[in-house]
């Protein structure tokens, strides 16, 4: 195997086009350091589990779907306990922060890492971070052991606090070396914001030469980590699998979904609007939709829509409500927004503010049927979209969270560091920062997953008037299943898809 590393990337080329997109490594840097036998060969939890610790060339493929004359491909690092170690436990002072929104499961990870750090490597000095990246240089450290973070999973939110914008990168940098640590692990837990700025931050501590492990855990409710790799055809694929807390959001979206669809099924042309969370990416809303089966049209970002004329929303819903009598729409809070009045204001992170689309798309549809009393209809908006994010993980995300926060606790433990933990294809492994910061994970509406939910829904592409065989317009729902067969065709074709 080849190997070509530079600051940067590391990749390692082996035989038939694989390649292993490797995480950085203290010994990258730094020359002659000690190692140490891993405390968890003597750990009686471990110790009988045959073949526990990794083997250093285990690797797992970013993509499964593969043809029998296509190359191996990119792989990462798989996660676990290595045979060494490059701290020994009281040396070591780890700190976690968590950064950006708030997202279920942030507590869960929190307790899992104080948990894993003393538990399996003996590390006992663990300090949280207050309030976000600005906490390392304006605000108390809080001392952390495994009986304060004892039930801290049972609550929404995260016990550290957190914040948007307004961070130093060279200020945290001077924090963690003013406070005497020259032997650390630092996690954190954050979106795509937050690992830009672990990124810069684990540049910087490189470039002084510390022996600081800077280690991410993706966070997003969005599921918009933006990990992602060109495909034919311009198409992108996520990396990670999903982001923790996404299964509790979806599963959240539910209750409003259904009150939703109880309210609409209530009244005589009944509809019932739900906005759920989603800046950018349309995630949350695509898997309550197809969860739910209670939704007549779901709207995201990536797709955009328009309200009048043939194949256009006022259509669709008038031939819903006349076959159904009720009907339920989702909206992701970042849909349509090209339609409102452009504000082109920020919040403190340099995310775009949107406008409150849920509200404008249910007036928008009074005043349609209310015009010359087109058609009587009663429209209930449900607005859940903090409750979403504020309730404590569920129990698969809870699992999830566990696997991560271990994860990383094993890699910065052997030496590793700018790396994410993050699930592949079902595998635990460890992601260079670089493939977390190059863009955003959205749905792509070309992929199979947008199409299984056009075929559930049976709603409009809204991509316009098409012209069938004959010369007459075809638009709205009939024409959806063309489309449908016209993606899955190129999907077969090009097998980017799940
Ligand atoms: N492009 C960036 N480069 C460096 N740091 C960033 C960047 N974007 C955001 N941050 C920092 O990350 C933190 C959280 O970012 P934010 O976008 O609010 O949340 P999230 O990480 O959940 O996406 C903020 O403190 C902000 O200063
Ligand atoms: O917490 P705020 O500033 O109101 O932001 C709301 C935004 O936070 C999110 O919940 C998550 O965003 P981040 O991943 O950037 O933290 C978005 O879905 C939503 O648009
Ligand atoms: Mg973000």
């Amino acid at each position: 195997m080849g190997s070509d590393s530079n600051y940067q990337r590391k990749e390692v080329k082996g035989e038939f086009g694989y390649v292993l997109q490797d995480v950085p490594h203290f010994t990258d840097y730094i020359p002659d350091l000690p190692t140490y036998p891993n405390p968890l060969r003597s750990n009686p939890a471990y110790s009988v589990v045959k073949q526990y610790f990794v083997d250093m060339d285990d690797s797992v493929p970013e993509k499964v779907v593969v043809h029998k004359d296509t190359a191996r491909g990119i792989h990462f690092r798989r996660a676990g306990p290595r045979q060494k170690v490059y701290f020994a436990p009281d040396d070591v002072h780890a700190c976690i922060v968590t950064c950006g929104g708030l997202c279920p499961g942030l507590n869960t990870v929190i307790r899992e890492i104080v948990q894993s750090l003393d538990y399996m490597y003996g590390v006992n000095k663990v300090l949280g971070i207050d309030g976000g990246y600005r906490g390392f240089y304006s605000k108390n450290t809080i001392t952390l052991t495994p009986k304060l973070v004892n039930d801290i999973h049972k609550r929404g939110g995260t016990i550290l606090g957190t914040s948007r914008g307004g961070h130093d990168t060279m200020k945290i940098v001077d924090s963690i070396q003013d406070r005497g640590i020259n032997q650390a692990c630092v996690y954190i837990i954050g979106g795509d914001g937050t690992l830009n700025g672990a990124a810069v931050i684990y540049e910087e501590i490189r470039k002084r030469g510390l022996k600081v492990a800077v280690v991410g855990i993706p966070k997003t409710i969005d599921n918009d980590i933006p990990v992602s790799v060109l495909l034919p055809f311009l198409l992108e694929k996520r990396v990670i699998d999903r982001s923790f807390g996404f299964d509790t959001a979806v599963e959240e979206a539910q209750r409003a979904i259904n009150a939703a669809h109880v309210e609409a099924q209530s009244a005589e042309n009944g509809i019932g609007v739900v906005k759920l969370m989603g800046r950018y990416s349309g995630f949350i809303a695509m898997y309550a939709t197809l969860a739910s089966r209670d939704v007549d049209c779901c709207l995201i970002p990536e797709s955009p829509f328009y309200l009048e004329g043939n194949g256009g929303l006022f259509e669709y819903i008038e031939k819903t409500l006349k076959v159904n009598g009720h009907m339920v729409i989702v909206i992701a809070e970042g849909a349509g927004q090209e339609l409102l009045a452009a504000k082109n204001e920020q919040d403190a992170s340099g995310n775009k503010l949107l406008q409150d689309v849920g509200l404008w798309i249910s007036q928008k549809i009074k005043d349609h049927f209310g015009k010359q009393d087109r058609l009587p209809i009663t429209l209930k908006y449900i607005d859940p979209t903090y409750m979403i994010r504020a309730i404590p993980s569920n129990a698969a995300d809870n699992v999830y969270c566990t696997l991560l926060a271990q994860s990383a606790v094993h890699g910065a433990m052997a030496g590793y560091t700018g790396f994410t933990s993050g699930l592949v294809n079902g595998r635990q492994t460890y992601i260079p920062f670089y493939r977390v910061t190059e863009k955003q994970n959205k749905v792509v509406i070309t992929d199979r997953m947008w199409a299984r939910l056009l075929s559930s829904t049976n709603q409009p592409s809204f991509l316009g008037p098409k012209v069938d065989e004959d010369g007459g317009e075809n638009t709205g729902p009939q024409s959806v299943h063309k489309l449908v067969l016209c993606w899955i065709g190129i999907v077969k074709r090009n097998e980017f898809s799940d």
